[in-house]
């Protein structure tokens, strides 16, 4: 039997990030991968240019009828555009009593669009981080969730003391956006990990914190430690970003690799 991965996401239609992303994550390492769609996105490395929420009956029944045949070894989430929809995901996993759940807190997509409704940051702390085995937020994502400017590494420490105490179980606030190697900040509650890799010069990196977060889940779904999904993970978005390549006229995507043990 396959390990087996299911993404709770938006969908992507240029293919780079959302659901797309996660599932040639979940395939490159392995990984059969299972999708409940949030949200259609029309998108392109350009930019977003419309959003449907799906309605809450139909994500909840995708849900339901993954959980009520299949033994899921882990989960991602990524877009979940509003409160209801955060409600919605929440009841479904803990009435499912869902484990190996990793939650990239996608709010803002790297064109600019709201891929979560500002005042859906709340219902995010208290429905989801609580049930979140690890969350990946980058450095924007983190300060929305602590409520001040997350911008060098002692903050990027104190935000994640903030959101574990929000029930987290491991916070990696991740340092794409910064300037210097591409580090993350991993605590588990007790002790503060530096991640760190070379940052790659290239433009296209649209994705990366949905295939980075996808690949932590792929491990867990494997039966990996927590510790060793994240290090994997980080190797595996790094040989992504190092392969991105300039489709379309805008932010390319990353190279999910048809079969990364092989490449
Ligand atoms: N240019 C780069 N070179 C190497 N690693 C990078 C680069 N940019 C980001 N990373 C790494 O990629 C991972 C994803 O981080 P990033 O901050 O880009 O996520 P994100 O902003 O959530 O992405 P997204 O736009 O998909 O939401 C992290 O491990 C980060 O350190
Ligand atoms: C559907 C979707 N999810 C996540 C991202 C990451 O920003 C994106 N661009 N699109």
């Amino acid at each position: 039997m396959l390990p087996t991965g299911l993404t709770i996401a938006g969908s992507d239609s240029c293919g780079g990030a959302g659901i797309q992303a996660d599932i040639k994550t979940f395939s490159a390492l392995g990984v059969y991968g299972m999708s409940a769609i949030t949200a259609i996105t029309a998108q392109n490395t350009q930019g977003v240019t419309d959003i449907r929420e799906l309605d809450t009956a139909i994500i909840r029944a995708q849900i339901d009828a993954i959980y009520t045949d299949i033994s899921v070894g882990a989960v991602k989430i990524g877009m979940l555009s509003s409160t209801e929809i955060i409600q919605t995901v929440a009841e479904g996993l803990k009435s499912h009593q869902a484990h190996n759940i990793v939650l990239d807190p996608v709010m803002i997509s790297k064109s600019g669009s709201h891929l979560l409704r500002p005042d859906a940051v709340t219902a995010l702390k208290s429905h989801l981080i609580p049930l979140a085995r690890v969350v990946t937020p980058n450095l924007h994502e983190a300060a929305e969730l602590v409520g001040f400017a997350v911008d060098d590494y002692k903050k990027m420490e104190e935000a994640a003391r903030r959101i574990h105490a929000m029930g987290a179980g491991h916070v990696v606030v991740k340092g794409g956006h910064l300037s210097g190697a591409a580090c993350d900040v991993v605590f588990d509650g007790y002790t503060f990990n530096y991640l760190e890799n070379e940052r790659i010069d290239t433009k296209h990196t649209h994705g990366t914190g949905c295939t980075f977060s996808s690949a932590i889940a792929a491990g867990l779904a494997q039966k990996m430690s927590l510790d060793e999904s994240i290090r994997r993970a980080k190797v595996f978005i790094t040989m992504a970003i190092r392969h991105g390549f300039d489709l379309g006229h805008g932010v390319g995507p990353t190279h999910h690799f048809y079969d990364f043990y092989r490449s």
